[in-house]
């Protein structure tokens, strides 16, 4: 369905001007190879500024690589990037330009852009209002509508007009519990339905986890690793995640529970660790005998989950251990 080889984008260096530092050159994009199957969910991962943004301009025509090519269906989409209008529908950060008007009349408008005729868009509009719960909110301006609100209205803009491929970037940031459903809900009945193939950028990985079928994680425009969440988790199975949260400071009088202070990721009174079973178990009799148990609160033992995946290949890929 997609089909992207070798693609590379390298942003200029800028010159600063009156005494403020210029930017140096940034590949965001580097030797970038995929492939995207007809009615997979397929995400990117990565952490901010790892690229994804300027992988999905480039493959929804908007950016012009600086080598490698995109094949979305069939299409050339380097050379010919005014057809990916026709075959995809992108859903980007920024607000949109239909910001003036009314949630039925940004959709209805896009929907008559993507060649519906007025009857059918009309149509259309009326049906995914109803199916994102979005129809009492059908009079009202976009801009002014809450980000939330905004960000599903934008998302129906998206859906209307059924073109094969939906890219959407970070489709449910800034949405509520109902809303970010009524988002996987509507994705998933048009790939069960339709075999729409999505491209899903995204940073919550919880999330993620549960509708991706593929993701690629992206680290300075490089593509580190490519996998099922389930293939990905198994790369750290041989971990297990220790949670402990003190009720105020960590017992650091305890010898055992100062050792593992640089092997932690604190969050507040939260310390994480990835461990070997066998010390977790360690860990796990030493906190909750003793002193050190006074001074807990609680703890977890987790088997991986995509996020620690996700940490793990992005701890390494920062320490230089990781090639693709
Ligand atoms: N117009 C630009 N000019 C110069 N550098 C840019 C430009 N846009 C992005 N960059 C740089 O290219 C790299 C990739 O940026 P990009 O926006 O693609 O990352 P991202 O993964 O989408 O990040 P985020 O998760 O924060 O949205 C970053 O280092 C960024 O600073």
């Amino acid at each position: 369905m997609c089909v992207v080889r070798g693609l590379t984008k390298t942003y200029a260096a800028v010159r600063g001007r009156r005494g403020t530092p210029g930017t140096p050159e940034v590949r965001a994009t580097d030797e970038v190879t995929l492939d995207i199957r007809r009615g997979e969910i397929f995400g990117l991962l990565g952490p901010n500024g790892a690229g994804k943004s300027t992988l999905v301009r480039q493959l929804t025509g908007l950016m012009r690589p600086d080598s490698g090519t995109v094949h979305i269906l069939g299409h050339d989409i380097v050379r010919h990037p005014e057809r990916a209008a026709r075959i995809l529908a992108y859903l980007g950060q920024e607000s949109t330009a239909l910001d003036e008007l009314t949630v039925s009349l940004a959709v209805e408008t896009t929907g008559r852009l993507r060649g519906l005729e007025a009857r059918r868009a009309r149509a259309e509009t009326d049906a995914v209002l109803g199916e994102l719960g979005l129809t009492s909110l059908a009079s009202r301006a976009l801009k002014k509508l809450s980000g939330g609100q905004r960000r599903l209205a934008c998302f129906a803009t998206a859906l209307v007009g059924e073109r094969p491929l939906l890219v959407l970037d970070e489709p449910t940031t800034g949405m509520d519990p109902v809303a970010r459903r009524a988002v996987w809900a509507a994705v998933d009945r048009r790939r069960a339905e339709r075999g729409t193939t999505v491209l899903l950028v995204t940073h919550n990985v919880i999330e993620a986890e549960t509708v991706l079928d593929r993701v690629a994680v992206l680290d300075r425009g490089r593509v580190i690793a490519c996998d099922s969440p389930a293939g990905l988790k198994e790369r750290v199975a041989g971990e297990v995640r220790v949670d402990l949260v003190w009720r105020e400071a960590a017992p650091l009088h305890v010898p055992e529970v100062a050792a593992l202070r640089d092997r932690i990721t604190e969050s507040g009174r939260r310390w994480t660790l990835r461990l070997a079973p066998e010390e977790a178990r360690a860990v796990v009799a030493t906190v909750t005998g003793g002193s050190a148990f006074a001074a807990l609160d609680d703890f977890t033992l987790a088997t991986p989950s995509l996020e620690d995946v996700y940490l793990a290949l992005g701890g390494a890929a920062r320490q230089g251990l990781v090639r693709a």
